[in-house]
């Protein structure tokens, strides 16, 4: 049995920790706050800032796992540098981890390094440089905080007038210590897709149908399994996943993010760790989940094969404003619908927008997708956060 010590204890890390328990291994869930989903399922559980950086040296000297998982971004991922040199494994590797807790390593690695398509960017670090960078860019353009996750801090600027404001907006929204934001020109993408791809201890790199997704407040609504898109483009998004992935090395699974419009697919950004949008496979439309992948490659199980089982569809229920006591009502409808299923996360608190459980759909090879989505859109609606 090895002992995991998960860095973040949310609706991804529960899942994690469910398969990891299936499989026998011991689990530490982490996070900021007490009975964090993962935390409820988890063998032990710790709460401190990971952001702080003795904390988490404390930590790891204390429970000396054989895996760290991190399933945040908010980490001093600084460290996880050194505890690579003291012979710990970090997954997917240190080096994911800390490229990927700040947009600007990780967009300069593939978009120089790399030579891979994404948007035009800039960086800035005041409302006056944001307003030089916006002038370089044209508008309309995406502005997002250095670090940040689930769209927080990020607005589009559409005449002058907005820049201030999404100048005010990034900072609200920045978790960590960077006051920088990344200008993005904005992509007039036909559809955006994440492309699960699991990278393994013997060097056989996998990728999972890919998943399409709809976003609102740069935060995931619903998505589907499998997305329609040309062979073409589906093999564009797979070499630069498998280039970006081997640049920050290690094995586990990542959810790279591509928008696809009329010249092309742009890598945009990746998660070294399941991705909320592959919540979708929690419907079985693969004969391993997003979660049961990810456990089989940190403990360096060899998978043969990714296959699609079925077609499926998630939407997401969110709480509409700030609760310590949220309940649901009307989950009979959904539990009554047949080919569905659900989720929910068991967060102890909501706030506004905050995402509380979500609805899986599905049905064989041959069906619609829009169809399975609308379905679990319309399910989603009905289930209301009572606060
Ligand atoms: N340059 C862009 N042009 C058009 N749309 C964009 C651009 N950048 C982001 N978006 C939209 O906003 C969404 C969220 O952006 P992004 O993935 O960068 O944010 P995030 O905070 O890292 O989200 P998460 O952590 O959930 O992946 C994208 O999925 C896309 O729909
Ligand atoms: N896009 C990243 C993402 O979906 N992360 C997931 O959300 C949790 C935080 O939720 P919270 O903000 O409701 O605590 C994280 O712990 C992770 O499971
Ligand atoms: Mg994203």
């Amino acid at each position: 049995m090895s002992k995991i010590l998960l860095l973040g204890a949310g609706e991804l890390g529960k899942e994690f920790v469910i398969a990891a328990q299936r499989l026998g291994q011991y689990v530490i869930a982490v996070d900021s706050y007490p009975n964090a989903p993962a935390m409820q399922v988890a063998h032990e559980f710790e709460v401190i800032n990971m952001l702080d950086g003795e904390a988490l040296d404390a930590l790891i000297e204390k429970h000396t796992p054989d895996y760290i998982v991190p399933e945040i971004e908010a980490i001093r991922t600084e460290r996880l540098y050194e505890y690579e040199k003291q012979g710990y494994h970090v997954i997917p590797s240190a080096k994911a981890a800390n490229y990927t807790m700040n947009r600007k390593a990780i967009r300069d690695l593939a978009a120089k390094d790399l030579n891979l398509k994404t948007a035009a960017y800039r960086y800035a670090t005041s409302a006056a440089s944001l307003k030089k960078a916006v002038a370089e860019i044209g508008m309309p353009c995406v502005v997002k905080p250095l670090m940040s996750s689930s769209g927080k801090g990020q607005s589009t600027i559409k005449t002058a007038a907005d820049i201030e404001k999404a100048w005010d907006y990034s900072q609200e929204g920045s978790r960590g210590d960077v006051a920088e934001v990344i200008v993005e020109s904005f992509i007039n993408f036909n559809y955006e897709i994440t492309l699960l791809t699991v990278t393994q201890q013997n060097g056989n790199t996998l990728f999972c149908p890919p998943i399409g997704h709809r976003q609102e407040r740069g935060d995931y609504q619903e998505s589907w399994q499998p997305a329609a898109m040309s062979a073409a483009h589906l093999q564009t998004a797979q070499d630069m996943a498998a280039k970006v992935t081997a640049a920050l090395t290690g094995a586990g699974i990542w959810g790279v993010e591509f928008f696809v419009g009329d010249d092309g697919v742009y890598f945009s950004e990746l998660s070294p760790r399941p991705h909320d949008t592959g919540m979708v496979t929690l419907a079985n439309t693969q004969n391993f989940n997003e979660f049961e992948l990810h456990l089989r490659a940190v403990l360096g199980l060899p998978i043969s094969e990714i296959t699609l089982e079925r077609i499926g569809a998630s939407a997401v229920i969110l709480a509409k404003g700030n609760s310590e006591n949220p309940t649901f009502t009307n989950i009979e409808t959904v539990a009554a619908a047949t080919k569905s299923d659900f989720r929910l996360f068991g967060k102890p608190t909501s706030r506004p927008y905050r995402r509380m459980g979500v609805v899986v759909t599905y049905d064989s090879l041959d069906c619609s997708i829009s169809e399975v989505t609308q379905r679990a859109k319309e399910l989603a609606a009905q289930v209301e956060v009572k606060l």
